[in-house]
Protein backbone atom coordinates (compact mmCIF):
# COMPACT_ATOMS: atom_id res chain seq x y z
CA UNK A 1 0.00 0.00 0.00
CA UNK A 2 2.66 2.18 1.21
CA UNK A 3 4.40 1.57 -2.15
CA UNK A 4 1.44 2.13 -4.41
CA UNK A 5 1.12 4.88 -2.72
CA UNK A 6 4.27 6.78 -3.04
CA UNK A 7 4.97 5.75 -6.64
CA UNK A 8 0.95 6.39 -8.06
CA UNK A 9 -0.26 9.03 -4.88
CA UNK A 10 -4.35 7.87 -4.26
CA UNK A 11 -4.82 7.13 -8.11
CA UNK A 12 -2.96 3.92 -8.00
CA UNK A 13 -5.55 2.16 -5.68
CA UNK A 14 -8.31 2.87 -8.07
CA UNK A 15 -6.56 1.65 -10.86
CA UNK A 16 -8.73 -0.44 -13.38
CA UNK A 17 -11.77 0.36 -11.45
CA UNK A 18 -14.32 1.52 -14.01
CA UNK A 19 -14.28 -1.93 -16.09
CA UNK A 20 -15.45 -4.14 -13.14
CA UNK A 21 -17.64 -1.78 -11.80
CA UNK A 22 -19.26 -1.99 -15.46
CA UNK A 23 -18.78 -5.77 -15.27
CA UNK A 24 -20.25 -6.67 -11.93
CA UNK A 25 -23.63 -6.00 -12.53
CA UNK A 26 -23.70 -8.28 -15.53
CA UNK A 27 -21.15 -11.03 -14.35
CA UNK A 28 -23.10 -11.36 -10.54
CA UNK A 29 -26.52 -11.54 -12.88
CA UNK A 30 -25.31 -14.29 -15.08
CA UNK A 31 -23.98 -16.15 -12.05
CA UNK A 32 -26.84 -15.76 -9.67
CA UNK A 33 -29.63 -16.25 -12.27
CA UNK A 34 -28.19 -19.44 -13.37
CA UNK A 35 -27.55 -20.56 -10.26
CA UNK A 36 -31.07 -20.18 -8.84
CA UNK A 37 -32.52 -21.29 -12.21
CA UNK A 38 -30.01 -24.68 -12.10
CA UNK A 39 -31.46 -25.36 -8.47
CA UNK A 40 -35.01 -24.84 -9.61
CA UNK A 41 -34.28 -27.31 -12.38
CA UNK A 42 -32.08 -29.87 -10.31
CA UNK A 43 -34.76 -29.69 -6.85
CA UNK A 44 -38.24 -28.34 -8.13
CA UNK A 45 -38.43 -26.56 -5.38
CA UNK A 46 -38.91 -22.46 -5.53
CA UNK A 47 -37.01 -19.87 -3.79
CA UNK A 48 -39.69 -20.04 -0.76
CA UNK A 49 -40.38 -24.08 -0.75
CA UNK A 50 -36.66 -24.25 -0.11
CA UNK A 51 -36.52 -23.29 3.43
CA UNK A 52 -38.86 -25.94 4.44
CA UNK A 53 -37.61 -28.70 1.73
CA UNK A 54 -33.62 -27.66 1.65
CA UNK A 55 -31.90 -28.45 -1.23
CA UNK A 56 -29.10 -30.94 -0.83
CA UNK A 57 -25.54 -29.98 -0.78
CA UNK A 58 -25.05 -31.49 -3.70
CA UNK A 59 -27.45 -29.62 -5.88
CA UNK A 60 -26.38 -26.20 -3.98
CA UNK A 61 -22.45 -27.62 -5.17
CA UNK A 62 -23.41 -28.73 -8.79
CA UNK A 63 -25.78 -25.66 -9.14
CA UNK A 64 -22.41 -23.14 -8.31
CA UNK A 65 -20.70 -25.70 -10.33
CA UNK A 66 -22.49 -24.10 -13.31
CA UNK A 67 -23.13 -20.71 -12.35
CA UNK A 68 -19.42 -20.20 -11.88
CA UNK A 69 -19.20 -21.85 -15.41
CA UNK A 70 -21.40 -19.11 -17.34
CA UNK A 71 -20.04 -16.46 -15.77
CA UNK A 72 -16.57 -17.04 -16.14
CA UNK A 73 -16.98 -16.27 -20.05
CA UNK A 74 -18.74 -13.18 -19.50
CA UNK A 75 -15.97 -12.22 -16.71
CA UNK A 76 -12.67 -13.22 -19.11
CA UNK A 77 -12.31 -9.91 -21.05
CA UNK A 78 -13.06 -7.48 -18.51
CA UNK A 79 -10.91 -9.47 -15.74
CA UNK A 80 -7.91 -9.05 -18.50
CA UNK A 81 -8.98 -5.10 -18.73
CA UNK A 82 -8.51 -4.56 -15.39
CA UNK A 83 -5.58 -7.11 -14.83
CA UNK A 84 -3.63 -5.32 -17.23
CA UNK A 85 -4.77 -1.54 -15.92
CA UNK A 86 -3.63 -2.65 -12.32
CA UNK A 87 0.03 -4.09 -13.29
CA UNK A 88 0.23 -0.71 -15.54
CA UNK A 89 2.82 0.80 -12.48
CA UNK A 90 4.11 3.85 -14.42
CA UNK A 91 2.42 7.19 -12.73
CA UNK A 92 -0.05 8.54 -14.87
CA UNK A 93 1.54 10.79 -17.71
CA UNK A 94 4.57 13.02 -16.92
CA UNK A 95 5.06 15.64 -18.83
CA UNK A 96 8.17 14.69 -21.15
CA UNK A 97 8.00 10.74 -19.88
CA UNK A 98 6.70 7.98 -21.54
CA UNK A 99 2.91 7.91 -22.30
CA UNK A 100 1.37 4.81 -20.30
CA UNK A 101 1.41 1.43 -21.88
CA UNK A 102 -2.72 1.46 -22.40
CA UNK A 103 -4.32 4.99 -21.75
CA UNK A 104 -7.85 3.84 -19.92
CA UNK A 105 -10.06 1.01 -20.22
CA UNK A 106 -11.63 1.21 -23.73
CA UNK A 107 -7.63 1.78 -25.41
CA UNK A 108 -6.35 -1.27 -23.33
CA UNK A 109 -9.27 -3.41 -24.95
CA UNK A 110 -8.64 -1.71 -28.58
CA UNK A 111 -4.86 -2.40 -27.81
CA UNK A 112 -5.28 -5.95 -27.11
CA UNK A 113 -7.75 -6.62 -29.91
CA UNK A 114 -5.13 -4.85 -32.72
CA UNK A 115 -2.22 -6.67 -31.48
CA UNK A 116 -3.36 -10.24 -29.70
CA UNK A 117 -6.47 -10.31 -31.59
CA UNK A 118 -10.17 -11.09 -30.37
CA UNK A 119 -8.95 -14.19 -28.99
CA UNK A 120 -6.35 -11.86 -27.10
CA UNK A 121 -9.04 -10.51 -25.14
CA UNK A 122 -10.19 -14.69 -23.62
CA UNK A 123 -6.25 -14.77 -22.59
CA UNK A 124 -6.41 -16.57 -19.43
CA UNK A 125 -10.18 -17.79 -19.90
CA UNK A 126 -9.36 -21.50 -19.38
CA UNK A 127 -7.37 -20.63 -15.81
CA UNK A 128 -10.78 -18.24 -15.00
CA UNK A 129 -13.04 -21.03 -16.20
CA UNK A 130 -11.33 -23.56 -13.53
CA UNK A 131 -10.88 -21.17 -11.19
CA UNK A 132 -14.44 -20.34 -10.91
CA UNK A 133 -16.14 -23.57 -11.22
CA UNK A 134 -15.17 -25.80 -8.35
CA UNK A 135 -14.73 -22.68 -6.17
CA UNK A 136 -18.01 -21.33 -6.92
CA UNK A 137 -19.27 -24.50 -6.04
CA UNK A 138 -17.86 -23.85 -2.76
CA UNK A 139 -19.29 -20.15 -2.08
CA UNK A 140 -22.64 -21.34 -2.49
CA UNK A 141 -22.73 -24.50 -0.44
CA UNK A 142 -20.95 -22.55 2.50
CA UNK A 143 -23.04 -19.84 2.37
CA UNK A 144 -26.09 -22.27 2.70
CA UNK A 145 -24.26 -24.43 5.52
CA UNK A 146 -23.03 -21.51 7.32
CA UNK A 147 -27.33 -19.84 6.91
CA UNK A 148 -28.35 -23.42 8.14
CA UNK A 149 -26.49 -23.92 11.17
CA UNK A 150 -27.47 -20.59 12.31
CA UNK A 151 -31.25 -20.70 11.38
CA UNK A 152 -33.91 -22.83 13.26
CA UNK A 153 -35.81 -25.43 10.72
CA UNK A 154 -37.84 -23.57 8.39
CA UNK A 155 -37.64 -20.24 8.97
CA UNK A 156 -35.91 -17.25 6.74
CA UNK A 157 -32.17 -16.26 7.97
CA UNK A 158 -31.90 -13.01 9.63
CA UNK A 159 -29.80 -10.39 7.71
CA UNK A 160 -27.14 -10.44 10.34
CA UNK A 161 -26.80 -14.42 9.62
CA UNK A 162 -26.86 -13.62 5.77
CA UNK A 163 -24.10 -10.90 5.99
CA UNK A 164 -22.38 -13.00 8.43
CA UNK A 165 -22.80 -16.24 6.29
CA UNK A 166 -21.96 -14.21 2.68
CA UNK A 167 -18.77 -13.25 4.25
CA UNK A 168 -17.46 -16.07 5.39
CA UNK A 169 -18.59 -17.79 1.89
CA UNK A 170 -16.43 -15.14 0.12
CA UNK A 171 -13.42 -15.62 1.82
CA UNK A 172 -14.14 -19.52 1.96
CA UNK A 173 -14.24 -19.85 -1.93
CA UNK A 174 -11.24 -16.92 -2.25
CA UNK A 175 -8.90 -19.17 0.19
CA UNK A 176 -9.66 -22.12 -2.40
CA UNK A 177 -9.22 -19.99 -5.68
CA UNK A 178 -5.79 -17.95 -5.03
CA UNK A 179 -3.96 -20.50 -6.20
CA UNK A 180 -5.36 -20.60 -9.57
CA UNK A 181 -6.20 -16.67 -9.79
CA UNK A 182 -1.99 -16.32 -9.57
CA UNK A 183 -2.00 -18.27 -12.62
CA UNK A 184 -4.16 -17.08 -14.25
CA UNK A 185 -3.23 -13.44 -13.75
CA UNK A 186 0.30 -14.29 -15.05
CA UNK A 187 -1.14 -16.31 -18.18
CA UNK A 188 -3.22 -12.71 -18.70
CA UNK A 189 -0.22 -10.81 -18.46
CA UNK A 190 2.03 -13.00 -20.45
CA UNK A 191 0.67 -11.14 -24.04
CA UNK A 192 1.71 -7.88 -22.72
CA UNK A 193 5.51 -8.75 -21.22
CA UNK A 194 5.60 -10.71 -24.11
CA UNK A 195 6.51 -14.15 -22.08
CA UNK A 196 4.66 -17.11 -23.53
CA UNK A 197 3.51 -20.21 -21.19
CA UNK A 198 3.05 -23.38 -22.70
CA UNK A 199 -0.36 -23.76 -20.79
CA UNK A 200 -1.55 -23.54 -17.38
CA UNK A 201 0.67 -26.62 -16.20
CA UNK A 202 3.66 -24.90 -17.75
CA UNK A 203 2.86 -21.39 -15.96
CA UNK A 204 2.32 -23.31 -12.62
CA UNK A 205 5.38 -24.93 -12.69
CA UNK A 206 7.51 -22.38 -13.91
CA UNK A 207 6.37 -20.05 -11.38
CA UNK A 208 6.92 -22.57 -8.50
CA UNK A 209 10.43 -23.15 -9.31
CA UNK A 210 11.43 -19.57 -9.80
CA UNK A 211 9.55 -18.49 -6.60
CA UNK A 212 8.39 -21.93 -4.35
CA UNK A 213 5.41 -22.83 -3.43
CA UNK A 214 4.14 -19.72 -1.54
CA UNK A 215 3.29 -17.95 -4.79
CA UNK A 216 0.01 -20.13 -5.40
CA UNK A 217 -0.64 -17.78 -2.09
CA UNK A 218 0.13 -14.38 -3.46
CA UNK A 219 -2.55 -11.71 -2.13
CA UNK A 220 -4.73 -14.05 -0.15
CA UNK A 221 -4.72 -11.92 3.09
CA UNK A 222 -5.86 -9.11 0.32
CA UNK A 223 -8.49 -10.95 -1.15
CA UNK A 224 -9.71 -12.28 1.94
CA UNK A 225 -10.22 -8.85 3.58
CA UNK A 226 -11.76 -8.07 0.61
CA UNK A 227 -14.16 -10.82 0.15
CA UNK A 228 -16.07 -10.50 3.26
CA UNK A 229 -17.87 -7.39 3.08
CA UNK A 230 -18.19 -7.63 -0.69
CA UNK A 231 -19.76 -11.13 -0.74
CA UNK A 232 -21.64 -10.18 2.85
CA UNK A 233 -23.65 -7.43 0.66
CA UNK A 234 -23.76 -9.10 -2.52
CA UNK A 235 -25.79 -12.06 -0.07
CA UNK A 236 -28.00 -10.00 1.43
CA UNK A 237 -28.73 -8.02 -2.06
CA UNK A 238 -29.36 -11.10 -3.62
CA UNK A 239 -32.08 -12.32 -0.81
CA UNK A 240 -33.40 -9.22 -0.32
CA UNK A 241 -34.01 -9.06 -4.19
CA UNK A 242 -35.49 -12.37 -4.35
CA UNK A 243 -38.05 -11.84 -1.47
CA UNK A 244 -39.17 -8.96 -3.24
CA UNK A 245 -39.63 -10.05 -6.14
CA UNK A 246 -40.05 -14.16 -5.66
C1 LIG B 1 -13.21 -16.73 -7.85
N1 LIG B 1 -13.98 -16.65 -6.69
C2 LIG B 1 -13.46 -17.16 -5.46
C3 LIG B 1 -15.21 -16.13 -6.71
N2 LIG B 1 -15.64 -15.67 -7.76
N3 LIG B 1 -15.89 -16.19 -5.57
C4 LIG B 1 -17.19 -15.70 -5.46
C5 LIG B 1 -17.18 -14.28 -5.07
C6 LIG B 1 -17.58 -13.39 -6.15
C7 LIG B 1 -17.54 -11.97 -5.78
N4 LIG B 1 -18.00 -11.21 -6.91
C8 LIG B 1 -16.13 -11.51 -5.41
O1 LIG B 1 -15.51 -10.89 -6.25
O2 LIG B 1 -15.68 -11.72 -4.31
Amino acid sequence: MVKTYRHESILGFFKGMSFPIASIAVVNSVLFGVYSNALLALTATSHHERRLQPPSYTHVFIAGCTGGFLQAYCLAPFDLIKVRLQNQTEPRARQGGPPPRYRGPVHCAASIFQEEGPRGLFRGAWALTLRDTPTLGIYFVSYEWLCRQATPGGQNPSSTTVLVAGGFAGITSWVTATPLDVIKSRMQMAGLEQREYQGLLDCMVSSARQEGLGVFFRGLTINSARAFPVNAVTFLSYEYLLHLWG
